[in-house]
């Protein structure tokens, strides 16, 4: 997966993630008029808007786009239907032949690790019969628990191709509570940086590890240290646009072959109507205005990385 991320990367001009978040404020009006007016203002209905407004979002940017991240969150606020949501867009997504990153920061003690490693990238026995589940082609995951942690979903990752993005420096304002604590000369981010590397040595696609990591872009001066850190890491970058990173905070998340990042941002996508800037499209266009600020957003990046050569 990590070789068809780089081929859709390359193949569209665009390193970047759209973030499918869709918290139900975020859903035009006419929208959820008509999808509670078929379920009721009840969870289905909620599944339904949201699912029917992610489907606009894509039909309106996949040709433009490598991938996607829905995060799981958004959709388990609305329960067992707003897991089936998230099981529509993770589908449709593939129809369009989009890349998709699981945003389900997952991580836990060995057996119950393995069991999410299944669920969200493997396949589960039943009596005779093999099953998948979601079937995303990234997860994203917490390495706080170490390497029992994270060793059942690498290894889930080495059968299905798969790979996996670990929390190195996350890119919200509290992140150095812990994750910049010194430790022996050294912050956490950069052991946890360093552990990332050794995890991913043993499962390299044709020119990158399937192990990537994640590091915010409101920290750009981290990220230039943890570039040279895993150079073969993958390195999926949140926190643009809505949290504050632009294009010029990005160029030291890549690597000299111009490969090496992936910049996600969400609601500025997403909810780009809302936007001052997007608002002549209006509500009834949202998705031509997710749209435009993709095309701005891939604009952003490669100036900042053409300027930066
Ligand atoms: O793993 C992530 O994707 C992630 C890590 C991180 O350090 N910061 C971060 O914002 N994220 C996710 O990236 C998305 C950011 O959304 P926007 O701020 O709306 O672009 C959300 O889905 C967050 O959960």
């Amino acid at each position: 997966m990590i070789n068809k991320l780089i081929s859709n990367i390359q193949k569209t001009n665009a390193p970047i993630v759209v973030g499918l978040d869709p918290m139900l404020n975020y859903v035009p009006e006419h929208i959820q008029k008509k999808s509670f007016a078929e379920y009721g203002e009840t969870l289905e209905g909620a599944a339904d808007a949201i699912w029917q407004f992610n489907k606009e979002i894509v039909d309106a940017t996949y040709d433009l786009i490598p991938a996607v991240k829905p995060q799981i969150a958004m959709y388990e606020q609305f329960g067992v239907e707003g897991l089936k949501a998230f099981q529509k867009t993770v589908d449709y997504c593939h129809e369009k032949g989009l890349v998709v990153i699981g945003d389900v920061k997952r991580g836990d003690i060995g057996s119950t690790s393995a069991a999410y490693a299944v669920g969200h990238l493997g396949k589960v026995q039943v009596g005779n019969t093999i099953c998948q589940a979601f079937n995303e082609d990234f997860a994203t995951v917490n390495p706080y628990l170490g390497t029992d942690g994270i060793k059942p979903f690498v290894d889930i990752c080495k059968e299905e191709k798969k790979g996996l993005f670990i929390l190195v420096k996350t890119s919200n304002p509290s992140s150095g509570e812990f994750q910049d604590r010194i430790i022996d000369g050294r912050p956490l981010y950069e052991w946890v940086g360093e552990k990332v590397a050794e995890w991913g040595a043993d499962h390299m696609g044709d020119s990158y590890s399937y192990i990537g990591a994640v590091v915010g872009a409101t920290y750009p001066e981290m990220g230039k240290v943890l570039r040279k850190v895993m150079p073969k890491s993958y390195i999926l970058v949140p926190g643009y646009g809505a949290q504050g990173g632009k294009g010029a905070d990005l160029v030291h998340f890549f690597n000299e072959d111009g490969l090496g990042a992936i910049v996600n941002s969400s609601r500025g996508i997403i909810a780009a109507y809302k936007q001052e800037k997007y608002a002549k499209f209006g509500a009834e266009h949202f998705a031509e205005a997710s749209r435009a600020a993709v095309i701005d957003m891939v604009e952003d990046i490669s100036t900042a990385l053409e300027r930066a050569k």
